[in-house]
């Protein structure tokens, strides 16, 4: 690693600032199809919720002490209408919008009629009248025409897309997904059945087009490539997709094809190294035609470390969104590094982070059992990387280490 090499925070930072210069374009999509894309532009409410004073239940609206003589019963949808005035009661469901004057809603079984159905209305049981305000929702109280339901950079979900409707929106503008080359390197490497001894069956190609998706890429194919700069930088050149990500030769002295490739082809790398362990030899830039690049290591942990770390800012940047910051974490037990940060699989047990074991950079077991990476860096504090599509990946996360106790 040479001492130039930007730190892991900092490489997260410049990603997000390469992505930014290639942004995909966003679209606009009906709310009801919008589930899982990310938001191009912030959504705010188009009126206030409630939209207007409301009844909480079934029962009736009453202005002042009772009993109440009983007025015309008010259809649910119906606008707010004439004033109640005191001592009167319409009959209400729950939502409906109450008449100005109304002081607090009777519930139907605190209440009942005497003197016939038009008749007049009076407490059950020597119960009190309610407070003022008692099962009133006011106009707005939820939220108000304008207020911020979710920022630009946030995932459509479910519950979100109810509040949005709710609000009276429509559309919203998602970003366009960035289609995805996976260049897969390696002459040792085979695509299909058992390697012989010394061969090497391709982990990422089976794996990283589905880790790419659930990040948020759009259609991502995976091919091989030559080991060797000329084939390469032709297959760079000639993508159609909008990210390029490669896998093996970036390590400078070995088989750094990749670099060669990207200045061959008239590319830039903003950065070919960082300080970071597994994965210092991982590299981003641009390629001749301006299409980012992701060059990851060809040792199976350090490669996820450096696509779970790299592709989210470069995907964010692209889409012109701010980049998201994982979730703070314990440490996991793991000693910080004062010059590098550290990148450890761990399985989150009741939301504590516990290393896996079998974590060496060439190793794949510890990650698959994983939930994700806690992130160490020099100073500051650690982070979790959650793996997409883990089982425990979603559970919060504890701050508190066991292992720190023991
Ligand atoms: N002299 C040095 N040697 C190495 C350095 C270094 O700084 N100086 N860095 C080491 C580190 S750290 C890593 S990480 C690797 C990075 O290597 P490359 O990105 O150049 O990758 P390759 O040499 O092509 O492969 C490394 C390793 O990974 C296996 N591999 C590659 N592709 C696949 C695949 N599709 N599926 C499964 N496994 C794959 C490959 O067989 C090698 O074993 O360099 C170190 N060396
Ligand atoms: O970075 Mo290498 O990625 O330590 O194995």
């Amino acid at each position: 690693m040479s001492d130039a090499a930007p730190s892991w925070r900092a490489a997260r930072r410049l990603a997000w600032r390469v992505g930014g210069l290639a942004p995909t374009t966003a679209r606009i999509v009906e709310l009801a199809d919008a589930d899982g894309l990310m938001l191009a532009r912030a959504v705010r409410a188009l009126v206030d919720l409630p939209t207007a004073d409301a009844s909480a239940m079934d029962g009736w609206a009453v202005a002042g002490g009772g009993p109440w003589a009983i007025g015309a019963t008010i259809r649910i949808g119906s606008a707010p209408g004439a004033p109640l005035r005191p001592g009167r009661a319409r009959a209400i469901t729950t939502g409906g919008a109450v008449p100005p004057g109304t002081t607090a809603i009777v519930r139907q079984e605190h209440a009942t009629i005497l003197d016939g159905p038009r008749g007049l209305l009076a407490m059950r049981d020597g119960r009190p009248v309610p407070e003022r305000g008692a099962d009133l929702r006011r106009r707005g109280e939820e939220l108000g025409a304008g207020t911020l339901l979710a920022e630009a950079g946030r995932r459509v979900h479910p519950a979100l897309i109810a509040l949005a409707a709710a609000a009276g929106v429509d559309t919203v503008e998602v970003t366009a997904a960035a289609d995805v080359d996976v260049v897969v390197t390696g002459d040792e490497v085979i695509d299909r059945g058992v390697p012989q001894p010394g061969r090497v069956r391709d982990a990422f190609g089976p794996a990283l087009p589905s880790l790419l998706r659930r990040l948020g890429a759009g259609d991502v194919r995976a091919r091989r490539g030559a080991d060797e700069a000329d084939r390469l930088a032709e297959a760079i050149a000639t993508t159609s997709a909008q990210l390029i990500v490669t896998t093996g030769g970036t390590a400078a002295g070995r088989s750094d094809h990749v670099q060669r490739a990207v200045r061959s082809g008239g590319g830039e790398l903003v950065v070919a190294g960082v300080a970071m362990r597994p994965g210092h030899p991982v590299l981003f830039g641009r390629t001749g035609a301006g299409v980012p690049i992701l060059g990851l290591p060809g040792n199976p942990l350090a490669a996820f470390a450096c696509l779970l770390s790299f592709a989210p800012p470069l995907l964010e940047g692209m889409a012109g969104v701010p980049m998201s910051e994982p979730a703070p974490s314990a440490d996991a037990g793991v000693t910080r590094d004062a010059r590098r940060t550290l990148l450890r699989p761990v399985r989150l047990v009741d939301g504590v982070p516990e290393l896996t074991g079998r974590d060496g950079s060439a190793m794949l077991m510890g990650l698959a059992g994983s939930d994700g990476f806690v992130v160490v860096p020099p100073d500051g504090v650690p982070l979790l990387l959650p793996m997409p599509g883990a089982d425990g990946a979603a559970q919060p996360v504890s701050l508190v280490a066991s292992s720190l106790s023991a």
